[in-house]
């Protein structure tokens, strides 16, 4: 099966289909985590996308019953170097392609994936479409000019109605803005009493849940293409203890004053080092965005800057600097990824165990 990537500015890469037998247009990012396969495709912050693997084979432990991160995945392809079709792993139930196949997504194995990465390092992230081999390649870079972006990510893989995952601690309500069933995982170790609900829930009912914290969760696509979910979180700032993940954290970070921009090319990966600004330690983080938070607006946000990116200094954490609240860009639920910033889940733990209701009432938090 004879199959073509074709980017919008005209490069073509040939390469041999499997998956879905299906045509796709989708933004070309490239992912450099040598493990994890089966969470980055079914990651709801990849929503539209077309990813591309950096790590050469994959698929090699196939896909299992317990690794994924949705019960959806909503890539819109995956590229690959070399594609495994007989996996091997005591947990394995199918192989990738059996997966993808089922899930109407199409892949490509035999790609360049070095001069892919190198094209979407140079260009910045560029929209691409999955074709047969045989497509018109100026027909396609057409459709793919005339096709816009995406702007509804978040709608699509947001829950759509309330849900539960009781426990006996402290309550903490999930904004779903795609969430990863790793930062629910995470959550349920905390032994708080979850509930979960969707991205354009109302403040009002999310106190009306009598929240002792909210988390913002991950999600797709820009910030900005949710502006009713920026009003919220600013109506939450200071009423209850805050925790932004990646968009969660642009979001908290948009309602504080600050701006978000899109990055040449994102940081997708497994081991992208970041330091705590106070404790000083560099941790490996799991990350996975195009946006940042923008760091000339920051003077004019009530926020300071916690945690940085070693490698670039970008923003990767910030603190509310009069309410309880905190965002990382990367992701502390990891998987895939190191387990480094398991920490911070108890921070926000400690941060709910001590905020004190009486000092809110008393005005403390309340917006100067
Ligand atoms: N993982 C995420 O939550 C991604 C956040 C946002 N969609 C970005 O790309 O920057």
């Amino acid at each position: 099966m004879d199959r073509k990537l074709v980017l919008e500015n005209s490069a073509v890469f040939e390469g041999k289909g499997f998956g879905a037998n299906v045509e796709s247009m989708g933004e070309v990012v490239f992912q450099t985590g040598m493990t994890g396969y089966q969470e980055v495709v079914s990651n709801p912050s990849n929503c539209g996308q077309i990813v591309t693997m950096t790590y050469p084979l994959i698929g090699n432990a196939g896909v299992n019953r317990d690794d994924f991160e949705n019960m959806i995945s909503h890539i819109h392809g995956l590229i690959v170097k070399k594609a495994c079709h007989k996996p091997s792993h005591f947990r394995s139930e199918r192989s990738l392609h059996e997966y993808l196949q089922a899930s109407g997504i199409p892949a490509i194995e035999g790609i360049d994936t070095r001069r892919l990465t190198k094209e979407i390092r140079t260009y910045g992230t560029i929209r691409g479409a999955i074709v047969p081999g045989s497509a018109n390649t100026e027909e396609v870079v057409f459709n793919l000019k005339q096709s816009g972006s995406l702007h509804d990510q978040v709608s699509r893989v947001s829950t759509k109605s309330v849900y539960a995952s009781p426990g006996n601690g402290k309550r903490v309500v999930v904004i779903d803005y795609g969430m990863k069933k790793a930062i629910l995982k995470q959550l349920i170790q905390q032994g708080f009493d979850v509930v979960v609900v969707p991205y354009n829930t109302k403040a009002e009912d999310v106190l009306t849940l009598n929240p002792d914290g909210v988390v913002l969760s991950n999600g797709p696509g820009d910030p900005e293409d949710i502006p009713e979910a920026e009003q919220t979180v600013s109506q939450l700032i200071g009423e209850v203890p805050l925790f932004g993940i990646c968009l969660g954290h642009q979001l908290l970070s948009r309602a504080s004053g600050a701006d978000t921009k899109k990055m040449l090319f994102g940081h997708r990966g497994a081991n992208h080092p970041v330091k705590d600004l106070e404790s000083k330690n560099v941790a490996l983080t799991s990350q996975n965005h195009s946006y940042i938070v923008d760091e000339e607006s920051m003077s004019q946000a009530s926020l300071t800057v916690t945690h940085r990116n070693v490698n670039d200094g970008t923003i990767e954490g910030v603190r509310h600097t009069y309410a309880p609240a905190f965002g990382v860009q990367f992701h502390p639920e990891a998987t895939p990824g190191p387990h480094d910033s398991f920490y911070l889940f108890e921070r926000f733990h400690e941060m709910i165990e001590s905020f004190d209701k009486e000092e809110k009432q008393e005005g403390l938090y309340a917006k100067a």
